[in-house]
């Protein structure tokens, strides 16, 4: 029987009962001769307490192995990632870098059923770079999250090394180094943009204190639901032990949908299209810049001359693409956020090629912009491959741009006010003014 090697958990979370606290770390490998052992049934259990395993040598269920020798019958593993291997034993993965933690939560939802396949499959982190996924979803979706776990099994990803379910922050998020914080309730119709703040204000608040709490300090963190600026805000808030600079709201998702718009229009393939700034809120108030973004590598305004388009057709077909999409196809992008998760997981880990620039939602914290303190806004970055970015400094504002980043600007404090209960900054006050404000998938 193969052993697994101890370790002790840095932090513990409030949540955990003694037996979960145990964790042992895997450096086993599920080699081809395991692949066809019985498995134990399906998960059932409304936690999750990862402890690695072994396999009896009888074809039972896995077992973990505890420091004292004694046996305990695995449960909350899912599957066949309950099943042991030694990565550095065989020839093909001993070169593998060591295994990362990924948390994804709202996992069972359409994004996440694109995005953990890419994940899996290496193409996000790496051919060499094993992983284990611990999914983070809740009673309503429990069962979905067996089914996925179940397709991931079926997948046979050689990189995908442990797969966690539960509902329980403080569990799924031990240890983590990535967390893409997806799952957020939907704004349903009638529905106040600041009954979903405050909705949706109090899951990240939850999830930043069990990341503060549970995961590698040096976490990063990745928003995706909505309204994503804002509910990175109240993560990184409720996170006061991990670097405000590791968190990040989705607004790649925009960048890409701009580049594939001046594309069209100047008749070019996308790829010649580079140096495309979001600035702002993940909303309709996003002002995607055409005045720095390139063509070919010439200023766009060269490459496009009808500028009133550039100015109109262009911006609001980026600011409005989600809500196009969602009238044709009935629900909101799922397939493309994914990449584009990707995309902006990719531009951290992995230098940015020269003279270009991504956007992410970012901490204003010494912008040369002049942008309000204290917000998650998006701007242009550049990375060295090291996860981490700096921002790109000298990025020309014309007053086009500078009115519009403005209202964006306005409109993301205004959020934040709404959310003060929820970021410590005291009494909440929500006046969204007489316009209520939009996610870029509704119209
Ligand atoms: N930033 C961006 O560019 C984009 C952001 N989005 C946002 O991403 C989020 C996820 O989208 P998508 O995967 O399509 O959505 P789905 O509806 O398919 O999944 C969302 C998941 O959120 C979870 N959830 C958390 N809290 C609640 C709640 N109170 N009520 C209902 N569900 C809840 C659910 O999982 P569980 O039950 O497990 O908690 C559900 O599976 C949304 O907020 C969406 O607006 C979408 C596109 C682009
Ligand atoms: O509004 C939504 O849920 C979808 C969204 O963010 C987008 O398409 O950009």
């Amino acid at each position: 029987m193969a052993m697994a090697e101890l370790t002790t958990p840095k932090k513990t979370s409030p949540f955990l009962n003694s037996s979960s606290q145990l964790r042992l770390s895997s450096k086993l490998h599920l080699s081809n001769q395991f692949r066809h052992l019985l498995l134990p049934p399906p998960l059932h259990a409304t936690s999750t307490s990862k402890i690695s395993c072994s396999v009896s040598q009888n074809n039972q269920a896995p077992v973990a192995v505890q420091d004292n020798g004694s046996v305990k019958t695995k449960k909350e593993c899912y599957g066949v990632f309950c099943l042991t291997y030694d990565l550095k034993a065989e020839e093909e993965t001993k070169s593998w870098k060591k295994m990362i933690s990924i948390a994804v939560s709202g996992a069972a939802g359409m994004i996440s059923n694109h995005l953990l396949f890419k994940l899996a499959s290496g193409a996000v982190f790496g051919p060499d770079q094993p992983i284990a996924l611990k999914l983070l979803g809740s009673e309503r979706s429990i069962q979905a999250l067996e089914g996925v776990a179940m397709e991931l099994e079926d997948s046979l990803f050689p990189l995908l090394r442990e797969v966690d379910i539960g509902t329980d922050p403080y569990e799924v998020f031990q240890d983590v180094e990535w967390a893409l914080l997806i799952g957020a309730k939907p704004r349903g119709p009638g529905m106040e943009r600041a009954a979903l703040l405050d909705i949706n204000g109090q899951i990240f608040a939850e999830q930043g204190k069990a990341l503060n709490a549970v995961a590698s300090p040096n976490v990063k963190v990745l928003v995706v639901g909505n309204p994503c600026n804002t509910n990175a805000l109240i993560c990184l808030k409720n996170a006061p032990n991990i670097p405000a600079k590791n968190f990040h709201a989705l607004t790649r998702l925009d960048e890409n949908r701009a580049k594939c718009q001046l594309a069209l229009k100047a008749g070019v393939f996308y790829d010649k299209v580079s140096n495309m700034t979001i600035w702002g809120n993940h909303s309709t108030t996003q002002v995607p810049d055409f005045l720095n973004a390139r063509i070919n590598g010439l200023p766009v305004k060269e490459v496009i001359s009808d500028h009133k388009w550039l100015e109109e057709g262009f911006t609001e077909s980026v600011q409005k693409r989600g809500g196009l999409l969602i009238q044709k196809w009935g629900r909101s992008s799922a397939a493309s956020t994914a990449v584009s998760i990707v995309d902006a997981i990719k531009s951290l880990v992995t230098p940015t090629p020269e003279g270009d620039w991504f956007s992410t939602g970012v901490y204003t914290n010494g912008n040369p912009y002049g942008i309000a303190e204290d917000l998650v806004f998006s701007m242009p970055c550049r990375s060295k491959g090291d996860g981490d970015y700096e921002l790109v400094k000298d990025v020309e504002i014309d007053d086009y741009l500078r009115k519009r980043i403005a209202k964006s600007e306005a409109e993301l404090l205004a959020e934040k006010q709404c959310v003060a209960h929820l970021t410590g900054d005291g009494i909440a006050f929500c006046d969204l003014g007489p316009v209520d404000t939009m996610l870029p998938g509704e119209v």
